[in-house]
């Protein structure tokens, strides 16, 4: 059987319908129309080929990448796309360039924190790409620390102006993506200083470059840092250095919604928290959340199709080889990764309805789940890309040798996406965020205050930490409230016990500093709460199409039993099940992998990605695996001469040597 016939036949296993399957993973028809217009756009013009990309050089691949942008562009304005329709296109472009940080940073902060006079001033510009933007907050001394910044914005108001100083070498911004070689605005992060006092820090809108020759504007040092790791990937980003000697700014482009200057240079606070300083980052993790379900299905996508082709062993009577995804080892590996990207996907889908929430909260002037929000995107941002990143290089193990060739496409997309783990937050220091706003939450039951939201069940704590559970068969493990429980229990009991913890300490910041390790495992087990509940909250929607609810519980069910075995430490020791129940757990989890192992290419298929979009002779549609990777290798420059340069320079002399050694 060939590869294309392989997966034709897995095809006709399938039991749901998978294009319902497809607008549950899009979100609505509308979303799946969309963007499957953009998809089929991208991957049938030229210009957006991405054959090749991994053997540029640095300054071809940037230029590439430019001309990319430009033309995406171009496109944009003449099919007059929506900002929606817009902003498909360029995820299909699929190359990481300074428009990112334009459209998904430097916009965002202007309309998060500029006033509307400053919104109706920049917003034009920056729709219009009359200026070109970035978001430079990192130095080369503090990214974290946001409150260690040391570039300075001094008021001075003689001429109305803020002077923005580069004071030291680690005050050099340093990071930031379009800023080495494109962007001609940045929202620059530094000290306010008026009147001798410090005021913390704030935004600054600042010229960096000139709009007629692009060169820096005088008192700028500007420049990109250098190469990344892996080929192609996010070298085509220009992430930059820059510096300041006293560039002078006027008073009205520092970003004023939180804490306005008067023109005498007095602070005058606004009614809108001081956090807000941090808004965008918000919305940025929110964004990385939903990025990492389309990664992570990318990754799944090319590891399911090329797992249903490759045969190894099994052969009998000279029939054919097992599918090496027949085998259970694989399975296990598999299909976790797969379960985990629907999960990812339904988690971003109501991290995003969060987002939303606390915004229009926010301009009704209502506060109060700012703290939530900040916890919920800072945590899950921390756990899908951790997970992500682990599961793109599990499913380049499970391609076996061919998934470490780059045409597999795994190698780029792991370069590629394993600064998410750091960006917009190291998910260390994210996850100990999440850590205070639970120890927050604990600390705060005794005092009546009842917790809401994602922590409504901390509420309830007295009853879980007495629950006990009730499986008594494997398939008792497939009630939502018992699996729930389960969740719940084990998050709440490490909650309390490092609580109690923290309390043994006189100061709590000592406590919080030496417990930091356990607390982060907390905050995971909070997190993995949240996607299992918001999964189970899925499935309580009325799903339409044939099947499609019943995988969507096969998947839910993967993810949670398989959480519950690999963290089974946790739930063994704070007693929410017994050794028994977790082993019946993990029969339900062989069941599970049995009942999704004919619909797993259909269920991979309902991500509805172009082969273009894709970029793996592993995992393309058809399934000719064999023929396309051996017309690849004859692509590679090294092809190009079957003699290679250099034969004549060290390989004929090493030879001959040899040769006269051996006469010898
Ligand atoms: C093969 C294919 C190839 C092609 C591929 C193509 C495409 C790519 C594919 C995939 C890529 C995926 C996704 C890409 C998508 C987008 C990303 C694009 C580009 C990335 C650009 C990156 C940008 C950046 O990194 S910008 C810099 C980000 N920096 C950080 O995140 C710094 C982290 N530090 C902090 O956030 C904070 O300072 C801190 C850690 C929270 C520390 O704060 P703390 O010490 O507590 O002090 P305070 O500052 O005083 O805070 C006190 C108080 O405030 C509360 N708080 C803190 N933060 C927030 C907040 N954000 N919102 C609300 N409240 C906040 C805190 O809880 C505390 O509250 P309390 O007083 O009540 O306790
Ligand atoms: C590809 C890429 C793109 C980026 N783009 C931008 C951009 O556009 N704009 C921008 O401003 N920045 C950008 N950044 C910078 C990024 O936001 C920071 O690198 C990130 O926030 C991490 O900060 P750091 O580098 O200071 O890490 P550090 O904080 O120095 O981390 C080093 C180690 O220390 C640990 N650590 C730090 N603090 C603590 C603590 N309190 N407790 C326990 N452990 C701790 C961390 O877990 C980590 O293991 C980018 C970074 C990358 C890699």
């Amino acid at each position: 059987m060939k590869g294309v016939d392989h997966l034709a036949h897995e095809r006709n296993k399938t039991e749901f319908d998978v294009d319902a399957m497809k607008i549950v993973w899009a979100g609505s028809r509308h979303a799946f129309e969309l963007s499957d217009r953009m998809a089929r756009l991208v991957a049938s013009d030229p210009a957006f080929q991405k054959d090749g990309r991994i053997r540029l050089g640095r300054k071809e691949l940037f230029k590439n990448t430019l001309r990319k942008a430009a033309h995406a562009w171009k496109r944009i304005l003449e099919l007059h796309l929506t900002e929606e329709e817009a902003g498909w296109l360029r995820n299909f472009v699929d190359e990481p360039s300074f428009t990112d940080l334009h459209w998904g940073m430097f916009v965002p902060a202007i309309k998060g924190q500029g006033t509307d006079e400053q919104q109706q001033k920049w917003l034009p510009l920056a729709y219009k790409m009359q200026i070109i933007g970035s978001y430079a907050q990192t130095e080369l001394g503090h990214g974290s620390n946001v409150q260690g910044l040391e570039t300075t914005a001094t008021f001075d108001p003689e001429t109305d102006e803020f002077v923005i100083h580069s004071p030291t070498l680690t005050s050099s911004k340093w990071w930031p993506g379009g800023l080495g070689k494109v962007s001609t605005h940045a929202i620059v992060y530094a000290r306010l200083i008026t009147n001798g006092q410090e005021h913390g820090v704030h935004g600054f809108i600042v010229q960096l470059r000139s709009l007629d020759d692009h060169m820096p504007i005088p008192g700028i040092t500007i420049g990109d840092i250098g190469m990344k790791f892996g080929n192609g990937a996010y070298n085509t980003m220009d992430n930059g250095v820059l510096t300041f000697d006293h560039i002078r700014i006027p008073r009205n482009q520092m970003l004023m919604r939180v804490l306005q200057v008067t023109r005498e240079g007095k602070c005058v606070k606004s009614n809108v928290p001081r956090q807000l300083i941090y808004g965008t980052m918000v919305f940025v993790r929110q964004t990385i959340v939903a990025d990492a379900s389309t990664a992570l299905a990318r990754a799944v996508c090319i590891a399911t199709r090329y797992s249903a082709v490759r045969r190894q062993f099994g052969s009998q009577d000279g029939g054919m080889e097992t599918q090496v995804i027949d085998y259970k080892t694989q399975q296990s590996r598999l299909f976790p990764l797969l379960a985990s990207a629907y999960a990812f996907r339904f988690v971003g889908e109501w991290l995003k309805w969060l987002y939303t929430d606390v915004t229009q909260r926010l301009q009704a002037n209502d506060f109060s789940i700012l703290p939530e929000a900040h916890a919920c995107t800072a945590g899950l941002k921390s756990l899908t890309t951790t997970a992500t990143a682990d599961a793109i290089e599990e499913c380049r193990k499970l391609c076996g040798g061919h998934g470490y060739l780059c045409a597999s496409g795994l190698p780029e997309l792991f370069a590629v996406y394993v600064p998410a783990c750091t960006y917009e937050g190291d998910n260390v220091v994210l996850l100990l965020q999440v850590a205070r706003f639970l120890m927050k939450t604990v600390s705060q039951l005794g005092s009546g205050k009842k917790p809401v939201g994602t922590t409504a069940y901390l509420g309830r704590v007295q009853d879980l930490l007495q629950c006990c559970c009730d499986v008594q068969t494997a398939e008792d493990w497939l009630k939502p409230s018992v699996v729930l429980e389960a969740f719940e229990a084990r998050s709440a009991r490490m909650c309390v016990a490092r609580a109690q913890n923290l309390s043994k300490f006189e100061n709590p910041e000592d406590g919080f500093a030496e417990l930091s390790a356990d607390l982060v495992e907390a905050s995971v087990a909070h997190c993995q709460l949240i996607v299992v509940s918001k999964f189970i909250d899925k499935l309580q929607q009325d799903i339409p199409g044939k099947g499609v609810n019943r995988q969507l519980q096969n998947l839910c069910y993967i993810y949670a039993l398989n959480l519950l075995h690999k963290y089974l430490g946790d739930f063994l020791s704070t007693g929410c099940i017994t050794p028994k129940q977790a082993s019946l757990a993990n029969d339900q989890l062989r069941s599970l992998y049995s009942q999704i192992r004919p619909n797993a290419i259909a269920l991979v298929d309902a991500f509805n990605y172009t082969d273009h979009y894709l970029g793996s002779v592993l995992g393309r549609y058809d399934g000719n695996v064999y023929p396309k990777l051996y017309e690849e290798a004859w692509k590679d420059p090294l092809n190009d001469s079957v003699v290679p340069d250099g034969y004549h320079e060290y390989i004929h002399p090493m030879l001959k040597q040899q040769l006269r050694n051996a006469r010898l």
